[in-house]
């Protein structure tokens, strides 16, 4: 089953006079589970192609399904719901809130989950705290964090509502090497025992080594999408 597809789609911006085609006619598929890395120089159109699986932008042509669900049409109220339902995300900065601790700053996203009962918080971030090592450090606030910690935070709360899918972007470009590749290492774990689909914008060659499925972006256009795409389990797909 393929969680993400785009069928010719094309982003354009237009900012007065000047056109940006951020994206042309890209089509393409992420089967579920992958771990999936956009990779193209700065420019050609990798943010722009999460953010649209996001649901935080729209396409200007052809059609993009998250989920089993075309993105096209829906309004802000309906794209803030899918993406509380079925999607996460992670920073290449955390966008951590400094005022709240590691508790709050994972529980946050569940406030926004309309009749989740107050009981269920509370053992939803237990669990994604200590999968991703960070239990011991519930009640500390952000500034008292390394990156690697911070970034760990932040992944535990990208998976605190169970989505489907976890979009990063460049979530280790502020990591150093040891730190990042730990990092790397636990999304992948995080896949293999949720299952959860992970997409991410990169130039880090360590996610690239780690990556199924690779889509190189240039000028906003896909180059040998399939050329690199590995079937986790070995079978070939
Ligand atoms: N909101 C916008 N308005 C106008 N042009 C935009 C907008 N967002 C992106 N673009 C343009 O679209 C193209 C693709 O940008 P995008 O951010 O997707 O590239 P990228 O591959 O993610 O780059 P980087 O690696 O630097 O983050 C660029 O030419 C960019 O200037």
């Amino acid at each position: 089953m393929n969680i993400v597809t785009f069928e010719t789609v094309s982003k354009i911006y237009r900012t007065g006079e000047t056109t940006v085609t951020a994206l042309g006619d890209v089509s393409l598929k992420i089967p579920k589970g992958m771990f999936t890395a956009f990779v193209g120089p700065s420019g050609s159109g990798k943010t722009t192609a999460l953010n649209l699986i996001g649901c935080l932008d729209q396409p200007s042509k052809g059609t993009v399904t998250v989920a089993g669900q075309a993105t096209g049409n829906m309004n802000r109220r309906q794209s803030a719901a899918f993406r509380g339902k079925h999607l996460g995300f992670v920073f290449q900065d955390f966008n951590l809130l400094p005022v709240l601790t590691v508790h709050e700053n994972v529980e946050y996203p569940l406030l926004m989950i309309q009749d989740l009962p107050k009981s269920h918080r509370g053992p939803a971030v237990e669990k994604v705290l200590a999968a991703v090592g960070m239990a011991d450090q519930a009640g500390k606030y952000p500034a008292q964090l390394s990156g690697g910690q911070k970034q760990r935070v932040a992944i535990a709360r990208a998976l605190v509502g169970n989505p489907a899918l976890v979009l990063a972007d460049e979530p280790t470009a502020n990591l150093d090497g040891a730190t990042a590749q730990k990092v790397i290492d636990l999304m992948k774990r995080m896949r293999d025992e949720f299952g959860i689909t992970f997409i991410f914008s990169t130039h880090d060659p360590r996610i690239m080594d780690q990556a199924e499925a690779f889509f190189h972006m240039e000028d906003g256009r896909l180059k040998d999408a399939s050329e690199n795409m590995i079937d986790p389990l070995g079978g070939g797909i």
